[in-house]
């Protein structure tokens, strides 16, 4: 049992956003650093709160009655003046005698000037070099910058960067995920809504443009969003004005778009997936983010700065042998930073003393994005259950695969993504793609 808590806890720790894990008596069962950093909450006075102060059914009660997943957009209920606004995702979570649990992730929308990362980017080979001189560069002008590159490159990071060096530093950085608005989804969360504007509108509300007025919007994965939609983000990104849904006023912030993507923004266009005027609109500043495999000078001092991480997680220090670390030198990194960080995470749960051996360095099966997942170029503006592609030999078995980490770990997307090595955005859009949701 005590094995199982350790691991737990060791996983929630994987997780860069918070995290909460929520018992079938609506009180908290654990959360992560992330959460503690992000509410300034330490977790010895949020374990055993119940997960709500407002009464009625609240999202966590409705989940265990239904089993149903959810996504979306809510006020964090920390008892604060100023709600923050988090992009959530719950799911049930089953324990080995059957127990069952909520886990939630709750990304920040919007972090203030002290909330962006501090720590900034690590790197001093020549592909990191010229990364960093390019987001530099972008800092003296407010045009829009798309930063294009694999999972785990570090592309929210250099989007932080490139937001706390910019003229609009003293402004909001706001992250607007485009995996998640649907088409309903896209407007009233982007530019507010007016009380009564559609069923559920109990109040006004501001959207993520009129929240990052004066700052940063970061439209992450940005190849998602629905074409329909992308007429709407043109206009407000050209004029900078807006109307919130049911309202008559024209609406004015003045907002910093950066963008980023793990797809062929240029062969979407081709394809008509993605408009050719927004491409353009958004593509003034392109950025590519290098994969580590193009900078592995840069390993070990990112080596370094997770060990001590690591050390002030556990309180003692972790180091890793010569061979451990020859052995990270000669890894691929598909998926890229991010595989790195939670390789040395699980190292250093399983190592026996105080240094990582190379025996304790595993290196997870990884399916990146390079799977192009629809040829037929339309089918991502089309509900999936009424056309669902054909899936290619290919992702047939990608399906098959998860399928299986599904059943393994009984939906738990947090475990999943951890073994496929993927950010838990990345496996939602797989698990859309393949119509496995
Ligand atoms: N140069 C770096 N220095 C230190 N940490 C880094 C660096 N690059 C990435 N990371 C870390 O790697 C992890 C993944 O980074 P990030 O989320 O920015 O990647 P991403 O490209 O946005 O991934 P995705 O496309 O999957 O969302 C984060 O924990 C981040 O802090």
């Amino acid at each position: 049992m005590a094995q199982s808590v350790f691991r737990l806890e060791s996983l929630l720790e994987t997780h860069e956003q918070p995290f909460v894990v929520i018992g079938a008596d609506l009180r908290v069962i654990a959360v992560n650093r992330a959460w503690e950093a992000a509410f300034g909450i330490p977790r010895e006075h949020q374990i055993g709160q119940p997960c709500c102060k407002q009464t009625g059914v609240c999202r966590h009660q409705h989940l265990f009655q239904t089993l149903e997943p959810y996504a979306g957009i809510f006020s964090a209920d920390d008892g604060k003046e100023s709600k923050k606004l988090l992009n959530v995702h719950g799911y049930p979570l089953l324990d080995a005698d059957g127990r069952l649990y909520l886990g939630e992730s709750q990304n920040l929308l919007h972090k203030s000037a002290d909330e962006v990362h501090q720590t900034g980017m690590i790197g001093k080979s020549e592909p990191f070099l010229r990364l960093k001189a390019q987001l530099q560069q972008t800092t003296m002008t407010l045009v829009p910058v798309l930063l294009l590159g694999e999972t785990g490159t570090g592309k929210e990071l250099a989007a932080e960067f490139v937001h706390r060096h910019s003229m609009q530093a003293r402004g909001e950085f706001v992250i607007a995920d485009c995996t998640v608005f649907g088409e309903d989804l896209f407007e009233s969360e982007l530019f507010g809504h007016e009380k009564g504007a559609f069923t559920g509108a109990s109040n006004n509300k501001k959207g993520l443009f009129e929240l990052a007025d004066n700052g940063t919007l970061f439209l992450d994965e940005i190849g998602e969003l629905p074409f329909s939609q992308q007429a709407k983000l043109l206009r407000a990104i050209e004029s900078g004005q807006f109307r919130r849904v049911g309202g008559t006023a024209t609406l004015k912030a003045s907002v910093r778009i950066v963008c980023a993507t793990h797809r062929n923004l240029a062969e979407m266009v081709r394809q008509g997936r993605f408009r050719e005027d927004l491409f353009y609109r958004l593509s003034v500043f392109p950025i590519h983010m290098p994969p580590l495999r193009e900078r592995k000078q840069d390993i070990p001092l990112l080596v370094d700065h997770f060990l001590q991480q690591l050390s002030l997680m556990r309180g003692k220090p972790l180091a890793i042998s010569r061979a451990g670390l020859i052995k990270l030198m000669q890894h691929a990194w598909p998926g890229n930073v991010r595989e790195l960080r939670n390789c040395l995470q699980l190292a250093g749960s399983v190592c026996a003393g105080d240094t990582i051996q190379e025996e304790d360095i595993h290196f997870m099966r990884c399916f990146n994005e390079s799977v192009q997942p629809i040829t037929n170029g339309e089918t991502e503006v089309i509900a999936p259950e009424q056309t669902a592609p054909a899936l290619s030999a290919l992702e047939q078995y990608e399906a098959n695969f998860i399928a299986s980490l599904i059943k393994k770990y009984q939906g738990n997307r947090k475990l999943i993504a951890a073994e496929m090595n993927i950010s838990e955005r990345t496996l939602y859009r797989k698990l859309n793609r393949l119509n496995l949701n």
